[in-house]
């Protein structure tokens, strides 16, 4: 996986003169810790549970990113992520390298105190690791305020003083963003309506929504509500689609009994297997599950016209060929994403300000700055007619580029 990622450096590289040592230093990452984490189950047994957590670059600022729980995690994975956060802090300006972490559990097997115990091991064992300085964490797959929440506290107890900045996207009442919550989707939707004329996706256009979490509900309802029409959406269980438009109220109701698919049968809505969601008819495909939903082996069946990248990674470089070839425009992860960590950037500058801002005021600068880059972006893609993903990877790298030249040598000999 990572030497998948690391094409899309090797390809930014191209378009810029850049001194060699700036290619070793992004080739690798910092440092990966892994242990392993003993929780004590309800039962009274012990179980055991691998867990990571990469710093992959901090040459522009403490690491951030979030912390994934699930079945099939690892390291490599882990690492990748941490090499896209690093160029998604870097597409936003904002002041931070990347990292990323991650326990190998299916959380939905575990009891809630269970999962209190897991979240707060974590911590335990990698609290020398962060820090609002040095590493902080926030959600990603299968966490949530709950479990920043528990973090954040179990962290607080082991230095001994209140340190909300260690960790975003936690509840708001223990100093938690407004708008952290649909702040990945809203970014999303912000680019879509900023290029919206120039990619001809007005209000009315059909959405195919793979994924239904956090990210894939809120850009369900925020396209909804402007009009966009959503045809199709899928879950790790199932998958619906119903021409007319899909109720968004109805799906989450749906989802709280356990899946999407549930609705299936309903009028007008058809059940599709999950990996037919990928080729739907639509304009719009919005890939907002995991990585590689898009491969060599689906690329060519993809009817939309447009993709927006809410998943870390859910276009194999093979597929994003094909869907080139095919003149599909891909908004890339590391913008069209990069709305979840600005808003937990905004929540870092308020934790440590102490001084809380509106949901206004969140939108707005969240708005203005997926609104800066996302011009920046498309202005370089048709200046040196490259994909919007490249030129958001020559974006980022020479901001990276500058900083780690301005640090000098003596940092690539710290440990
Ligand atoms: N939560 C955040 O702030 C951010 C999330 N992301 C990325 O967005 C993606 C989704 O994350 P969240 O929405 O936070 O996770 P989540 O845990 O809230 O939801 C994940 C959803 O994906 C579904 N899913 C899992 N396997 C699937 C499959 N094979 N087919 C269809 N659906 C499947 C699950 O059923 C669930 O509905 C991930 O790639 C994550 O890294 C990116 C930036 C920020
Ligand atoms: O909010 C954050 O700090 C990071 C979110 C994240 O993990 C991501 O953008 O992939």
């Amino acid at each position: 996986m990572l030497d998948q990622a690391l094409t899309r450096l090797d390809d930014a590289a191209r378009y810029l003169d850049l001194d060699a040592d700036v290619l070793e230093k992004l080739k690798y990452p910092r440092e990966t810790t892994k242990v392993r984490l003993m929780i004590r189950m309800d039962d009274g047994s012990r179980k055991s549970f691998m867990a990571w957590r990469c710093r992959y670059d901090d040459t522009r600022g403490p690491t951030k990113g979030g912390i994934r729980f699930h079945p099939d995690s690892t390291m490599e994975e882990v690492e990748t992520l941490a090499f896209w956060m690093t160029f998604k802090c870097a597409v936003m300006n904002l002041p931070y390298g990347g990292g990323k972490g991650a326990v190998r559990i299916d959380p939905h097997t575990l009891s809630k105190a269970e999962l209190e115990r897991l979240s707060r091991a974590y911590i335990q064992a990698f609290s020398k690791i962060i820090g609002p300085d040095r590493d902080v964490p926030a959600p990603d797959v299968y966490t949530n305020s709950m479990v920043m929440g528990w973090m954040a506290d179990e962290y607080a107890s082991i230095v001994g003083e209140a340190t909300p900045a260690v960790i975003t996207g936690k509840p708001i009442a223990l100093g938690g963003s407004l708008g952290r919550d649909d702040a990945t989707a809203r970014g999303g939707y912000y680019l879509v309506r900023r290029l919206a004329q120039q990619l001809g996706l007005e209000p009315g256009a059909r959405v195919a929504v793979q994924g239904f979490g956090n990210a894939g509900q809120h850009i369900a309802r925020l396209l909804a509500t402007d009009g966009y029409k959503i045809v199709a959406v899928s879950d790790s269980k199932g998958a619906v689609h119903c021409s007319s438009g899909l109720d968004i109220g109805m799906l989450l109701a749906a989802k709280g009994r356990g899946s999407v698919a549930s609705l299936a049968g309903s009028e007008g809505i058809f059940s599709l297997p999950a990996d037919d969601l990928v080729s739907v008819d639509c304009e719009l495909l919005v890939p907002a599950a995991l990585e590689d939903m898009i491969h060599e082996g689906n690329a060519a069946s993809v009817k939309a016209r447009v993709v927006l990248e809410l998943a870390n990674g859910p276009i194999t470089p093979e597929a994003d060929e094909i869907l080139s070839r095919k003149n599909v425009m891909v908004l890339p992860d590391i913008l069209a994403n990069a709305g979840g960590v600005t808003v937990s950037y905004f929540e870092w500058v308020q934790n440590r300000q102490g001084y809380y801002w509106p949901v206004e005021e969140v939108h707005a600068r969240l708005k203005t700055m997926m609104e800066r880059e996302a011009d920046a972006i498309w202005a370089l893609s048709q200046e040196k007619t490259i994909t919007l993903r490249s030129a958001a990877y020559v974006h980022a790298l020479a901001r990276l580029a500058g900083a780690i030249e301005a640090h000098g040598t003596q940092q690539f000999f710290t440990s």
